[in-house]
């Protein structure tokens, strides 16, 4: 297919985004095509969050175009537009969960939840197609078992799988995952990955671009990478391209080796 043909998942074309008196993205060309799965990677501060803002059509450039989904930021009504995204990200809460904790909500309740973008449930709002929905959603991230359990006893691990199962609900066409671990032990971690490596199978139309700080939580089925260095993007493309030490060594500043063993990524500073 000619990358002309068809609109693009997501394009960026010569991105700077500015706040006052500072710039956070630099001159960023960026296209991710239907069904790609990418990472972001790169140091504190680099502007990962910043790109992810964008895609999710909260942010708007500076300078340059960007185009979600077909549709140019700027020309379209960006609350619509947020409706096709699903996005999981612990800072930017889109459900408020101290609220659905008070109510004693189930995991069940907060998928649910995603189908009308709310944060208490509109419950005329759902019938038994949703409910049916939700609960293949818990059984898709591995929760099936969770959709009774009210949310506030739920691990972070299990929480995390919530979320995600959350922000599918409302079938976008593209999902974006801002440092979906944070906060989570080794097996919670492993759990999600596979999560995310089964939605992959189970999704092939899916699109997805998750922002992480560790290679060792980048999902085997990750086909596409972005670096970034101090606002600009350093590299971007197919994994196996971008993934290398000496391009994760310019990355982060550091003598970096990169091993990939059962089709995962492993970094650590180079010894002399
Ligand atoms: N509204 C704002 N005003 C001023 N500076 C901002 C604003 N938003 C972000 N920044 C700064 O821009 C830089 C890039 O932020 P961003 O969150 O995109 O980085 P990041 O790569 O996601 O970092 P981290 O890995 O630490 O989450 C940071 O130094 C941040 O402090």
């Amino acid at each position: 297919m000619h990358p002309w043909s068809v609109d693009a998942a997501l394009e960026l074309n010569d991105v700077t985004i500015r706040v006052v008196g500072r710039t956070l993205v630099s001159e960023a060309d960026w296209r991710v095509e239907y069904g790609q799965h990418w990472v972001i990677l790169g140091p504190n501060g680099a502007g990962k969050t910043t790109m992810l803002s964008v895609a999710a059509a909260v942010r708007h450039p500076s300078s340059g175009t960007a185009t979600v989904l077909g549709r140019r930021l700027g020309r379209v009504d960006l609350r619509e537009l947020r409706r096709c995204v699903g996005l999981v990200a612990a800072s930017q809460r889109l459900v408020d969960e101290a609220l659905l904790e008070e109510e004693a909500a189930t995991a069940l309740t907060v998928v649910l939840t995603g189908h009308t973008g709310t944060s208490a449930p509109l419950w005329d709002r759902y019938g038994e197609a949703e409910r049916e929905r939700a609960e293949r959603l818990l059984a898709d991230l591995g929760c099936k078992d969770l959709a009774d359990r009210p949310f506030h006893v739920c691990s972070q691990g299990e929480r995390a799988r919530i979320r995600v199962a959350r922000a599918l609900m409302a079938d976008p066409a593209i999902l974006l995952l801002d440092e979906p671990f944070a906060g989570l032990d080794l097996p919670a971690r492993e759990d999600l990955i596979e999560a995310l490596e089964d939605l992959a199978a189970v999704r092939p139309g899916l699109t997805t671009v998750l922002v992480t700080h560790h290679l060792e939580e980048v999902p085997a089925t990750t086909t596409h990478a972005l670096l970034m260095k101090d606002t600009r993007i350093i590299a971007a493309g197919p994994v196996d391209e971008v993934l290398t030490g000496p391009n994760l060594s310019a990355c982060f500043g550091r003598r970096l080796r990169l091993d990939t063993i059962d089709g995962r990524w492993y970094a650590r500073a180079l010894r002399l």
